[in-house]
């Protein structure tokens, strides 16, 4: 699968621009600011119908103008695909395919396998466990549109459950029957969610070991492991001990919406004891071990978005990644780069084809 065409339309500080890929690599090259994520972010919006760096959408739409239009042409099995994502201030957003509009976003989740690596990952080191639950969600989404629904179900109830809890407080109410169906139904979507999270970690888990070991030789021993409230009770023995706390918290204090990624490093925190170098391997291992395994479930290789990588990753990490593209492990890539000499060495090294774009 690879991305033949792109045309931008008041995509942030992109007034206008259009493009024609090559299928393995395309690199955009410039100084600071001139757009070169904006581009990367483009293409990830036509895959997610979001951007990668900022989720408020009116906040793509360029500031002088009142819509965007990111659109795409896909080659995928053989049969064209084009995707367009429109946005304009005060309405709601537009995923089109082949000109039909989905009703539903998440029904397009998956489409366009993709996988971005940028130095904004490392939030899933640093920040707290929300960036982490969204990172597992997203691969395991990419791949199993059941489990997208079923998150966005649980997501929904549990914003009405803590709508009743505050009801209930603010007017010195109970009402054990309405609770008890809001109860029901998180048990089941949470178990659920609990069940898929588990499997695909038992799975996620050695590709990750195995990307690091190769990136690192060998250097040190990581780990990632499920933290989850889950192991000690079912859900809905959480939510039956836990009530009278989440009544007086006035929300729900239990459950998969409070679940956690460990990533330790040589059994320690790799946030506290990873050095910053071991960080970055760690992340980009995370993201290999994500394209790798959307590549098994979904057969296609997955596009690959490398913001800034050359910048930001020392010279061993980033051999690596060329060593992976010269060996045709990977399917199309896109390259940021603001340095034109050293992108063209790099992907020149790799003896595939490339296009280099300057901005
Ligand atoms: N909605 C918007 N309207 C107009 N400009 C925007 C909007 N959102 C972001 N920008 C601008 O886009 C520019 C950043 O573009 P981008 O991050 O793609 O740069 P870059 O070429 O990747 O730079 P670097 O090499 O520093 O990463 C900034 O100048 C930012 O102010």
């Amino acid at each position: 699968m690879f991305l033949k065409h792109l045309s931008l339309l008041n995509y942030k500080n992109l007034d206008s621009a259009t493009f024609d890929f090559d299928t393995k690599i395309n690199c955009f090259v410039g100084h600071n600011g001139v757009g070169k994520t904006n581009i990367l972010d483009s293409i990830y919006h036509l895959a997610f119908g979001k951007s990668y760096f900022n989720p408020i959408t009116s906040q793509n739409i360029n500031h002088d103008a009142e819509f965007f239009v990111v659109e795409g042409t896909f080659e995928k099995q053989e049969k064209e695909e084009r995707v367009i994502v429109s946005a304009k201030r005060g309405q709601k957003k537009v995923i089109k395919r082949n000109n039909k509009a989905y009703e539903k976003f998440s029904d397009h989740i998956g489409f366009i396998p993709t996988v971005i690596i940028s130095p904004a990952d490392r939030d899933l080191i640093i920040e707290g466990s929300s960036t982490r639950r969204k990172f597992i969600d997203g691969v395991i989404s990419q791949s199993d549109n059941i489990y997208l629904n079923k998150l966005l179900q649980y997501g929904k109830i549990l914003s009405q459950r803590n709508s009743l809890l505050k009801y209930f407080a603010a007017n010195h109410s109970f009402d054990r029957d309405t609770l008890e169906v809001y109860n029901l139904q998180l048990s089941e979507l949470g178990q659920y969610i609990f069940e898929k999270r588990k499997n695909f970690l038992s799975e996620f888990i050695p590709i990750f070991n195995k990307r690091y070991a190769d990136i690192t030789q060998n250097k040190e021993q990581v780990d990632i492991s499920y933290k989850s409230q889950l192991f000690e009770s079912s859900m809905a023995s959480l939510l039956e001990e836990q009530l009278q706390k989440d009544m007086a918290l006035q929300y729900t204090s239990v459950g998969t919406h409070k679940d956690d990624l460990n990533f330790e490093i040589e059994g320690h925190p790799i946030k506290k004891f990873g050095s910053q170098g071991q960080q970055k391997s760690f992340l980009v291992a995370l993201k290999l071990a994500q394209f790798d395994f959307i590549k098994q479930i979904s057969k296609v290789n997955p596009i690959l978005l490398l913001d800034d990588v050359f910048d930001k990753l020392d010279e061993q990490r980033v051999a690596h990644i060329v060593a992976l593209v010269a060996t045709n492990q990977l399917g199309q890539i896109f390259i940021s780069d603001t340095h034109a000499d050293r992108t063209e060495a790099v992907v020149k090294n790799s003896d595939q084809p490339y296009k280099i774009y300057k901005l």
